[in-house]
Parts: C-alpha cells; structure tokens; sequence
C-alpha cells in the first residue's frame, strides 16, 4: 500500500452543483499504464485534474508518489498533458519545448528526444499554430514528457490521431512504463482498454470496475471490452 504511486481514497468531487465524484477510492502501482475509461462525462478529466492537484475536492484524499497531492515536492515529479494543448501558437515546437524545459529545469538536450518520442521530428522547426489538432496534442504531450516524470497523467492523448500513431504512442507509453514510469491515460475509446495493464472503468462518477483487461474479461464472461463495459452497466442497473 505504501509503495504505490497513486491512493485516492473516499475521493468526492462537487462541480457545478452536482456531484461529479462519489466516493471514489482505488490504487495505483508504480510502472503500470492505469487506463481511465468511461463515457463523455462520467468524470475522467475532473480524477485526473484531482490526481494532479488542480482540482478543488470535497472529500477523502489523493496521495501522489508519497505525498499529498498538488503540494510542491510533487511539482518536478508528475508530467500533465490536458486535452486543451497548452503550447505557443507564436513558437516552433522546438522553441516551445526549449521554453518548458528551462522553466521545469529538464536537460535541452531532452528537447530533441522528447519530439522524437511523439513522432514530431520532422515538425520540429514548423510554428505550432501551423500543426494539426493532433500534431499540436502530440506537441503538448512531449511537453509532459520532458524531465522524464515518475507520474504521467494523459488526458485523452490519442484522439484523433490514425491507428499508426496511436499504435507509436501506446509502444512508448509501454516502454516507459517498462523503465519504471507510473501512467494514467485516459480515453472514452474503449479498444484502446486492452492496451492497459490495469483498468479504471467509470460510469456517473464511480468505478465499476477496477482490474485487468483479462480479469474483466474472465469476471463479465464476454471477450470484448466493450460488451464487458456493457455487462457490467446493466449488472449495477439491476442491483441499484
Ligand atoms: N468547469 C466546470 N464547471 C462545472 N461542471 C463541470 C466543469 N467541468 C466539467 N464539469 C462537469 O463535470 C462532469 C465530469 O466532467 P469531466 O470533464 O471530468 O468528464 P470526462 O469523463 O473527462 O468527459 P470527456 O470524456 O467528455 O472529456 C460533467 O458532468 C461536466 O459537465
């Protein structure tokens, strides 16, 4: 318990006057890749918002690598990717990435790893208001690669991008994992759900479920991550 890199426990989350999450409690292993799954809605965003320390709670708590999270020690430690890219339309990806790099402190030499890492190399000199949705995403997300963070949380990080690159993509997120990288990804694409070595499916601000891809497959008896997703819904509509 004390080992692992994530431990929300009892989390509730209120916005807009509702109850966003509901008591929510769960853990995550260092060098897992965690997948955030669940319809539009159900409260991805506003977890990983919590997880990361943005996110005004309303109960329980969030430990992150050790500490509470959002406090400082934690701020070098964690790499965030939002579904909003937040890089400079005005700058290159390079010049963006040197940018990020000397605020977090992270080598320059990174700056060219990290580009290659998503597949932007031959973009790395183009303005970043010249880049696609998904070129843009996948410059934001080499921002949250910089430093090489022990947490990485990313949000919906393959939208929109064709299956070669989403293929890429989840090698890498494997990969860092591999060398002891701790990740939370999220997608409402369920047939990215096998790619993960654990499961986080949500549904209405809770967890319906919380376990391998195999292990779901063996509890819900349906071989498809989507019809066991479905099983699982009509499961708890019956109980409740
Ligand atoms: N700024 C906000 N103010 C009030 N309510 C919000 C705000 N942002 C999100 N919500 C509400 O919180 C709930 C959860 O939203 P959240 O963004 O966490 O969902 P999500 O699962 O990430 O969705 P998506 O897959 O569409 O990104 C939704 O009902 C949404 O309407």
């Amino acid at each position: 318990m004390t080992n692992s890199a994530i431990v929300v426990a009892g989390l509730r989350v209120i916005r807009g006057g509702r109850d966003v999450l509901r008591d929510l409690s769960f853990t995550v292993e260092p060098g897992s890749v965690t997948g955030l799954l669940g319809p539009s809605g159900c409260g991805k965003t506003t977890l990983m918002r919590a997880i990361v320390g943005v996110q005004l709670t309303h109960g329980g708590s969030v430990t992150v690598l050790g500490e509470p999270a959002g406090s400082k020690p934690l701020r070098n430690r964690i790499g965030y990717a939002t579904q909003n890219p937040a890089v400079y339309a005005d700058l290159t990806i390079t010049e963006s990435l040197r940018y990020f790099a000397s605020v977090l402190g992270a080598p320059r030499a990174s700056v060219a790893e990290v580009i290659e890492q998503v597949g932007l190399t031959s973009h790395a000199d183009v303005l970043v208001g010249q880049l696609s949705g998904g070129q843009r995403g996948r410059a934001s997300l080499a921002v949250a690669l910089l430093g090489s963070p022990e947490l990485l949380v990313l949000d919906e990080p393959t939208v929109g991008l064709d299956p070669v690159l989403r293929e890429h993509l989840w090698d890498l997120f494997h990969r860092l994992a591999a060398q002891g990288t701790t990740l939370v990804v999220s997608s409402h694409v369920m047939d990215e759900a096998a790619r993960c070595t654990r499961l986080l499916l949500m549904r209405e601000g809770v967890l319906l479920a919380d376990d391998s891809p195999d292990a779901l497959r063996a509890e819900t008896g349906q071989q498809d991550l989507e019809q066991a997703f479905l099983h699982l819904v009509r499961e708890k509509e019956h109980t409740s």
